[in-house]
């Protein structure tokens, strides 16, 4: 005990030096930089008296040049002395509070023993010595991954071993050491308990102190061109990209900014949720869409199916689907897409406002298309049908200057108009004929650029009927039946596809190979400095999706995470994704990464939501323990409604922020009004655009994607509402949101998609009576 205490003692001292010295430094980068801004307003004011304006011959102006030049170079360099103080001044701010949070001793054979202590950020003395260490750095990975004893970590110039003999955590409040643990495992239970214990809350938190050994390999990885992560529910994907991203960003320093990375997740809420970890990282946030997002931006003049839609009118797991959403498919497209440099390109004709007749006729346009060399790609070939359209049209102008319409307009203009068409007011012509001239060929521009505007934007290609031209090559393609889809059911897809089309809609299933026709067709610019791209929740993505984005983005890396058993749309095939995906991408650079622990859920929680998996990955629950759920049987929509009220006075006793979970949006307005009814106060969240607020919350089981609440009530959990086998993954994704205490609400016949070991839970008869 004493030896402990003397130990407390020394990493105290320590401590209150390290704080000390953080306080000096803090003091001397707030001065340099007020200085270099003081420094930089002068150098501005008196720009121009230093430099010698002297503008007469050549050497002298080459004189005023350099001058001009030098005086740039200093503001420049005072800049940047002011951004890196700047710079370091941030990570000290972020360093005052708890400078570390580790410490790790070890010994490089042939070395003297080293200790480092390991940080948010690392602090160096003036002699370049580093007192604290970024927990990016690569010796800090020995903390997150090995036992005391012999250890590898990757260096920048090759792998170094040594041999590890203390590592200490610590918990720091105020600058003074509240406790700390020696420990051999990777990362200590009781830190990572201490850690887990917390409320939740409606931002994420990072989880820098506590990176579990298997979270560390995903977050360095720096070899895979896909790394792929299957997780179970609460395993930590979401805590490891986001590390990751920060670790990447610092070890591509100067060479990779935020810009280049870019992450799609499932949904706004999430993002409002995750918002705040890489900040409190001293990391800038990464864009994030939703592919929703991503996809509908580029549709504008057609309404995508949502996130609503695809849930609440029915899920469709049809051999179709299955089809159109394959890899297959996609490649049948690149094929479809070949064939057209030949024969089929579908074109409109371009329509002018003043001639009944079309200007450019779709045959015209269409020999023009096939009037190019027969190697031209499909891009070079477009380019060269809007080059040739925009020469023709140019042809036109003196032509159509001459026709009626054009004095008829003329005549019609208020005298404002009139004397906008003018180069200058007091302009003047040799005759009124030429002034005529003069006025008639603007008017024919001006009316002519939005046919010039249509050309070069490509609106001469008619895009639906390409498709629905492709969907109907498809039989002809392909052998239909090996996908067990008969010629009818093709057909009537095609129909509802056309239908759709004239509705001015698009369904998701057909959005993303719509546009990847596109861009094949117009030779769209891929984005080629995208350098890291992120997807959550992957089991959402069909393969096609996948094989798109990476179509996209050329040159980028995919990190993909998922959950297969939280597949709320893909369904039962979704173990075939992770096989489709994989040949997208060589196989050597694929890194498969499985995480088995659970750390959201208690004991409890988890060792009930994983039964509702029959069938499954892996998972294994973290040793936290808490209340076992409750399931509360109620005779009675009104006894049902007794219990909700009863289990959130509980939660609020506890101070627990409760999410009632329903199936879909009318079940959760319904709810909502009944808790009004009773004086109850919750927020309804009905759409992924508003923001998560603390107290009780009532929300659709699809907005609650990749979210965790303290704890969670599963309502309407009864026969009628979940009986198919394919809603097991939904259920599984509800229940598995709770990190503390669960409660399965139902009126009547229980699903039978609940776990059926009574063991793992309560069970609560309430009656009317
Ligand atoms: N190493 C860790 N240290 C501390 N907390 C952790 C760690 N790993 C995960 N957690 C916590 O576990 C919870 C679940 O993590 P996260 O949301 O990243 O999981 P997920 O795999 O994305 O879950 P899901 O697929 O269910 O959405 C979070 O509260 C997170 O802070």
């Amino acid at each position: 005990m004493t030896h402990a205490n003397d130990d407390k003692k020394t990493e105290q001292k320590h401590l209150d030096w390290i704080l000390q010295l953080i306080q000096d430094r803090e003091k001397y980068l707030k001065h340099a930089i007020a200085a270099a801004e003081g420094e930089a307003r002068n150098l501005n004011s008196h720009f121009f008296d230093n430099v010698k304006l002297d503008y007469d011959g050549y050497s002298t102006s080459m004189e005023t040049a350099l001058s001009i030049h030098q005086q740039q170079q200093m503001l420049s360099e005072r800049e940047h002395a002011w951004q890196h103080s700047a710079k370091q001044l941030d990570t000290i701010e972020r360093l005052k509070t708890r400078p570390y949070f580790a410490r790790v001793d070890f010994t490089e054979s042939g070395s003297e023993p080293e200790t480092i202590y390991i940080g948010l950020g690392s602090f160096a003395d003036e002699n370049d010595h580093f007192l604290i260490y970024d927990w990016r750095a690569p010796i800090s990975s020995i903390y997150y991954d090995g036992k005391l004893g012999k250890v590898s970590y990757h260096a920048p110039d090759g792998d170094v071993t040594v041999n590890m003999t203390k590592k200490r955590q610590f918990v720091i409040e105020d600058g003074k050491i509240v406790d700390m643990f020696d420990t051999n495992e990777s990362i200590g239970d009781q830190m990572l308990l201490r850690a887990l214990s917390e409320k939740s809350s409606t931002q994420m938190k990072s989880i820098v102190t506590t990176i579990q050994q298997e979270q560390n390999k995903i977050i360095r990885n720096t070899s895979a061109d896909l790394l792929f992560v299957q997780g179970a529910a609460g395993s930590g994907k979401t805590s490891a990209i986001l590390q990751r991203i920060a670790y990447l960003l610092y070890r591509y320093r100067g060479n990779l900014t935020s810009g280049d990375v870019l992450m799609f997740s499932p949904n706004m809420l999430f993002n409002d949720y995750i918002k705040s970890v890489l900040p409190e990282m001293g990391e800038q946030n990464v864009v994030q869409l939703t592919y929703w997002q991503y996809v509908s931006r580029r549709l504008p003049h057609m309404r995508t199916e949502t996130l609503f839609d695809q849930f609440e009118h029915g899920q469709k797991d049809t051999a179709v689907h299955r089809f159109k959403t394959s890899t297959a498919f996609f490649n049948l497209l690149e094929r479809y897409a070949r064939h057209l440099n030949k024969r089929g390109i579908a074109v409109k004709d371009i329509k002018f406002k003043h001639s009944t007749k079309p200007y450019f006729s779709k045959d015209e346009i269409r020999e023009l298309y096939y009037s190019f060399n027969s190697n031209y790609s499909l891009a070079n070939r477009i380019e060269a049908t809007r080059e040739e359209l925009v020469t023709r049209l140019n042809h036109k102008v003196n032509s159509e200057a001459k026709k009626s319409w054009v004095r008829e307009y003329i005549e019609g203009l208020s005298k404002d108009q009139l004397t906008a068409l003018y180069d200058r007011p007091d302009q003047e012509f040799k005759s009124e004929d030429d002034e005529y001239r003069f006025l008639s060929k603007r008017v024919v521009m001006q009316q002519l650029a939005e046919v010039n505007r249509r050309i070069n934007s490509n609106q001469f290609l008619n895009m639906q009927l390409q498709y629905l031209r492709f969907l109907r090559a498809i039989p002809k393609m392909t052998k239909l039946a090996d996908w067990q889809i008969s010629e009818d059911e093709w057909l009537a897809e095609v129909d509802r596809v056309k239908a759709n089309f004239l509705q001015k809609y698009i369904a998701m299933d057909d959005a993303t190979p719509y546009l990847y026709l596109w861009d094949l067709v117009t030779g769209r610019q891929m984005d080629y400095n995208m350098r890291y791209i992120f997807i959550d929740e992957i089991q959402d993505y069909t393969p096609l999706e996948i094989a798109y984005l990476k179509a996209a983005f050329p040159h980028a890396r995919f990190t993909l995470l998922g959950d297969l058993n939280q597949a709320i749309f893909t369904k039962d095939d979704s173990r075939t994704l992770l096989k489709q995906i994989s040949t997208l991408f060589a196989h050597d650079k694929v890194e498969v990464v499985q995480l088995t622990r659970s750390y959201r859920s208690t004991k409890q929680i988890t060792n009930y939501t994983k039964q509702i998996l029959r069938t499954g990955e892996k998972i294994e629950a973290f040793n936290r323990d808490g209340e076992k759920p409750v399931e509360w049987q109620c005779d009675q929509p009104e006894t049902a409604l007794k219990a909700l009220t009863k289990v959130l006075a509980r939660n609020q006793q506890k101070h627990y922020t409760t999410a009632i979970i329903t199936k879909n949006l009318a079940q959760a307005e319904q709810v909502y009004a009944d808790l009004q009814q009773e004086g109850q106060a919750a927020s309804l969240i009905k759409t992924a655009n508003q923001r998560l607020v603390d107290g009780n919350l009532v929300l659709p089981s699809y907005l609650a994607k990749g979210l965790e609440f303290d704890a969670v009530v599963m309502w309407g959990a009864d026969q009628q509402n979940y009986h198919a086998l394919d809603e097991t993954q939904l259920v599984y994704t509800i229940t598995s949101r709770a990190m503390a205490q669960l409660d399965v609400i139902y009126t009547g016949q229980r699903s039978p998609l609940l776990p059926t070991d009574t063991a793992t839970f309560e069970e609560n008869h309430e009656n009317s009576h």
